[in-house]
């Protein structure tokens, strides 16, 4: 379980990104967080990793605080916070096996990394990894020679290797087209059930939030300005949150049908 606790920053420019932020987030729960640009939801993602350092208030792991760790104990929790990034962040000339393998660099010492020696158990786990995210027949290519739904597959991959008991993702979905982007949103959700791995995804398409997740999240400013189901999300809703619009073709009809199922793209 995940508890932030009045969570707070304000950036040394004064920027105030988050103002005491509470919110808690069950074992094996996906949560979109929402909201206009500059709500501080890349904040929020990066204060419960401590990529930045929180002003104030407190982010609770499974009981532990991680706000109060040192650097030895922040190293090993982090193994614990698989990270998914909207750019992908992989390393274009490696290959894509050797890609996911780094996802295991927190575990592995220091020369084992810097020669890229894996237990095999690692190597076995990234295959199978790779095969679940549709990626089997690539594992020897080059990470610049995929296109970016296999990236962020790769990015999947990376960050499930941790073994987290946490995925923090960050707009998963903003550098791919429509159907890419419901795939991956699709093989985030069905990992983390298969798993019971929360995750917490920062996410700007409203409609493909609604679409794959249990609970929304919206910021306004630094604050929760909503927290709900999918289907509590109508227009007033979003007009709270981002101001006047019509907000009628945004939201998502909840009887809308299903989107279409996902074959990986190879
Ligand atoms: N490194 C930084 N230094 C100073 N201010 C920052 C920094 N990063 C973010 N901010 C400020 O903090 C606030 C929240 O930014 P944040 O990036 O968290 O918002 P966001 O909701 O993720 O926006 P977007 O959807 O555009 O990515 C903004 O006012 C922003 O200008």
């Amino acid at each position: 379980m995940l508890e932030l606790k009045k969570l707070t920053k304000t950036y040394r420019t004064g920027d105030k990104a988050l103002h005491e932020v509470d919110l808690t987030i069950p074992k094996g729960q996906v949560l979109a967080l929402i909201g206009p640009s500059g709500a501080g939801k890349s904040t929020l993602i990066r204060c419960i990793n401590r990529l930045v350092p929180p002003t104030s208030g407190s982010v609770i792991l499974d009981g532990v605080d991680v706000t109060a760790l040192g650097s030895t104990g922040l190293r090993k929790m982090r193994r614990k916070m698989g990270m998914i990034f909207q750019e992908y962040a992989l390393v274009e000339r490696l290959t894509v096996m050797e890609n996911v393998l780094s996802g295991r660099l927190g575990y592995v010492g220091f020369w084992r990394s810097f020669l890229r020696k894996y237990p095999q158990s690692d190597i076995d786990e990234a295959f199978r990894l790779l095969d679940r995210v549709g990626l089997l027949a690539m594992a020897d290519k080059r990470a610049d020679e995929l296109s970016g739904g296999q990236r962020q597959r790769v990015g999947i991959a990376r960050a499930l290797i941790q073994d987290p008991r946490l995925l923090l993702v960050d707009e998963p979905t903003a550098s791919l087209d429509p159907k890419t982007s419901r795939q991956i949103m699709r093989l985030i959700c069905e990992l983390c059930a298969e798993r019971d791995l929360a995750a917490v995804i920062n996410i700007h398409d409203v409609a493909l939030a609604q679409m794959f997740v249990e609970r929304i999240v919206g910021l306004k400013a630094g604050e929760l300005a909503f927290d709900g189901k999918p289907t509590d999300m109508t227009e007033d809703v979003l007009t709270s949150i981002y101001g006047e619009e019509d907000w009628h073709a945004t939201i998502r009809n909840v009887d809308d049908e299903d989107a279409d199922p996902v074959e990986p793209v190879l």
